[in-house]
């Protein structure tokens, strides 16, 4: 079981363009094309399965949503600051 990250930790790691919100941090990414959206959403599961941790994913017409947060621990660890990075290291490829 991982531990909750700390009010600091979280500022400090959280990659840049993402928010706390409460227990969750959150992304919307914009897309200009829906279908450009759903398939960013599908690579965002394939990293959720490989690292089993599973976001809440929102696609919307004019992007998609992620939502991070570790149930099990109920609240914030390393586990959904590494999500987050993950995604935007895809995003950027
Ligand atoms: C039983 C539990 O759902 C699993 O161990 C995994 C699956 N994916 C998960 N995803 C997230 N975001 N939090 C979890 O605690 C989690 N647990």
């Amino acid at each position: 079981m991982a531990d909750l990250l700390s009010d600091e930790e979280i500022e400090a790691e959280l990659p840049a363009e993402w928010d706390r919100e409460d227990d969750e941090i959150v992304r919307v990414y914009e897309f200009d094309d829906y279908l450009r959206g759903v398939n960013f959403a599908q690579m965002v599961g394939e990293i959720a399965e490989a690292q089993f941790h599973h976001p809440e994913i929102v696609i919307r017409y004019s992007g998609v949503e992620i939502r991070l947060t570790s149930h099990e621990e109920g609240g914030i660890t390393e586990a959904d600051i590494e999500m987050a990075e993950l995604i935007e290291s895809e995003r950027d490829a």
